[in-house]
């Protein structure tokens, strides 16, 4: 059995981690989508697909589980996205997402499904943990060590910093 998880892993954090942990406990083998790949450089998606690509594969390393990570960008088209994400990843049996409208176009298309369940959800959110750095309040203890390597070696913290400033909106 082979499980698609989609997010945009912005970082990917200690609630991701847990949830693919127990997905992983299920599956045989798991498809993790980076979600919205084209984006970065903005205060809502600060990290390029390839950058969390690195924060997931340096994680996930000490464990010994089968995974795949596919970088799916954007697309306008509602519709056709179950077509296109099919397109790019190897076949799965099923998918967990909390993001409703991922949910409808997946079941609409007839896949199961699933929710995974919501840790620490307050502090583990990709929206509180970029608040928390641009505020220079304390995160790295949110995310796994990895993440805080990858996120220090691309100077993300002062990235996140400059793209505050108006000066950085398009
Ligand atoms: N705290 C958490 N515990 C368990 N699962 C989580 C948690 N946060 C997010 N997820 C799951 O991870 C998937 C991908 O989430 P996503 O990358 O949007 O993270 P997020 O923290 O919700 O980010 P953001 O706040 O930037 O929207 C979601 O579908 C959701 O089910
Ligand atoms: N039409 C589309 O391109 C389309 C539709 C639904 C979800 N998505 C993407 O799937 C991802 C879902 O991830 P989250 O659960 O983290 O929101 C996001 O990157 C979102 O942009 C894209």
């Amino acid at each position: 059995m082979r499980a698609l998880v989609v997010g945009r892993w912005q970082p990917f954090h200690n609630g991701h981690l847990t949830i693919i942990k127990e997905i992983a406990n299920d599956v045989d083998e798991i498809i993790i989508g980076v979600g919205s790949a084209q984006k970065s450089h903005t205060l809502n998606d600060p990290f390029t697909a390839g950058e969390r690509i690195m924060m997931i594969i340096k994680t996930l390393k000490k464990f010994g589980f089968p995974y795949y990570v596919i970088p799916i960008r954007d697309i306008d088209f509602n519709a056709l996205w179950v077509s296109y994400v099919e397109s790019l990843t190897p076949p799965f049996d099923l998918i967990y997402t909390g993001n409703a409208l991922v949910r409808e176009l997946f079941e609409e298309r007839g896949y199961v499904v699933k929710k995974p369940k919501l840790y620490n959800r307050k502090e583990y959110s990709g929206t509180e943990i970029r608040r928390r750095i641009l505020n220079n309040e304390e995160w790295k203890h949110l995310v796994p060590g990895e993440v805080v390597e990858v996120i220090d070696e691309i100077d993300g913290e002062n990235r996140i910093k400059r793209l505050s400033k108006k000066d950085y909106l398009i």
